[in-house]
Parts: C-alpha cells; sequence; structure tokens
C-alpha cells in the first residue's frame, strides 16, 4: 500500500477542500481497490476493458472541458479566467491527445472514437456535472470537477507506486500522465480555489458543494467500474 493510497496525506491541501475529501473518503478508497485500477496497476488489466475505457472517457473528456469553458465564463476575475481558459485548451488537446494516440495503437480512428456511443453511466456523470456547472456558481463548477482531477492524480501516484507499473509498455504513459507534477498542479490550483470560493459561505450553500463533490466522486467510482464491465445501456 503505499502513502498516498488512503487519506489526504497533502500537506498543501486544508481547509475546505480537505474537509470535502474526508467527507467523502470512503468512496475515494473504494476508487483505489477497485479492479480496473488494481490490475492497471499490475498491467494484467484486459485490453479490451482499457480501450472501452478510453472510448468512453473520450466523450467524457469533451463534457469536462466544457465545465472549464462554464468555468471561465463564470470566474469573476480575468486571472482565473484564463486560467480556466488554459485548462480548457489542455484538456482539449493534452489530455485528450493521450486518448488519441493510445486509439491509435489500438486501431480505433479518431472518427470511431469521437462517435462513441456514450454509456448510461457516462450520461447520467456528464448530464449532472453539466446541469449543476449551469444552474450555478463557480463554487459549485469548482466541486462538481474537483473529484475528477483530484482523485485521478492521487490514483496516477499511487499507480506509480506499485512496483513493476512504469514497465508497463501499454498502461505506463496513463499512470505518468496522472501522476505527473503538471496535472497535479492542476489539482493543487483547484483546491485552493475551492477553498477560497468556500469562504465566508452560508451553511446552506457549503452543503451544496458538499453533495456536488460526493455525487461526482461517486460517479468516478462508477465510471471504473462501467469500464470494468463494459456497460452498456440494457438493449
Ligand atoms: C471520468 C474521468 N474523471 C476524471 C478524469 C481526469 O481528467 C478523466 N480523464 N476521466
Amino acid at each position: 500500500m503505499s502513502r498516498n493510497q488512503t487519506g489526504t496525506a497533502d500537506a498543501r491541501i486544508g481547509g475546505f477542500s480537505a474537509e470535502l475529501r474526508e467527507s467523502a473518503k470512503e468512496i475515494w478508497e473504494a476508487n483505489h481497490r477497485h479492479p480496473f485500477l488494481k490490475e492497471l496497476g499490475a498491467g494484467t488489466l484486459p485490453t479490451d476493458k482499457f480501450i472501452f475505457y478510453l472510448r468512453q472517457d473520450y466523450v467524457y473528456l469533451i463534457d469536462y472541458a466544457r465545465m472549464f469553458a462554464l468555468g471561465s465564463a463564470k470566474a469573476d476575475d480575468v486571472e482565473t479566467m484564463a486560467w480556466f481558459a488554459r485548462l480548457l485548451e489542455g484538456t482539449l488537446s493534452t489530455e485528450m491527445e493521450l486518448h488519441r494516440q493510445y486509439c491509435e495503437r489500438f486501431g480505433v480512428s479518431r472518427r470511431e472514437l469521437e462517435s462513441t456511443e456514450p454509456a448510461s453511466v457516462t450520461v447520467s456523470y456528464t448530464s449532472y456535472m453539466l446541469r449543476e456547472a449551469y444552474n450555478g456558481t463557480l463554487a459549485n463548477v469548482v466541486a462538481s470537477v474537483l473529484p475528477c482531477t483530484w482523485s485521478y492524480w492521487e490514483i496516477g501516484r499511487a499507480l506509480r507506486d506499485v512496483p513493476g507499473s512504469l514497465d508497463h509498455e501499454l498502461y505506463r504513459e496513463w499512470i505518468e500522465m496522472y501522476s505527473s507534477d503538471e496535472f497535479g498542479e492542476l489539482a493543487l490550483y483547484l483546491t485552493g480555489l475551492m477553498n477560497r470560493l468556500a469562504e465566508g459561505l452560508p451553511e446552506r450553500e457549503l452543503r451544496k458543494l458538499k453533495e456536488q463533490f460526493l455525487t461526482t466522486s461517486r460517479y468516478e467510482y462508477m465510471f471504473w467500474d462501467m469500464a470494468y464491465k463494459k456497460e452498456m445501456w440494457p438493449n
């Protein structure tokens, strides 16, 4: 077990973000134990499950990027606006490029990738996030995306610490991207922003942020599970 697999363990993260992480602790720990991630770390994950995941994640990322566009639109100052604009661009070019390149290796064309039919969990997850973002403030946008960025960074670092995980010719790149310092900086920025935005908010609004954080934390777990089972629609 790596030191990153359980607690928040990151001294840089405090305040309301640490509180959010603590309140969703059980579901975050369940992520680390999920067979999709156990097998990804061990290098034994069957490639058909990984491809299924990549394709669903690609269509997920299109809407996730939209969340950053909404973050930019809802920001109160130019600096924050620019930061979300860069994150939007980074998601569309760097992160999604990882998926495009993997798919090229697997013989899935870009057109096929982009026209992937979203699974029920993917539709449910992105619809929820976008609804909360469209109806809410920047704080609601951040609370909804925080588990995505932050849990991937935590997962990336935990998997990097699994002996031999980086020797795998296929999964190494995935682990490297999500455990990278660049990716970590995004997560850290968002936790800091969450802390600033939560300051002085009434209890009712803080409860709403907690609910959003917990809901997308649960969706993160459901996403791993959906991919592992290659679960689409009933018919
Ligand atoms: C489902 C999901 N959550 C978070 C991330 C991190 O960007 C991702 N790629 N996919």
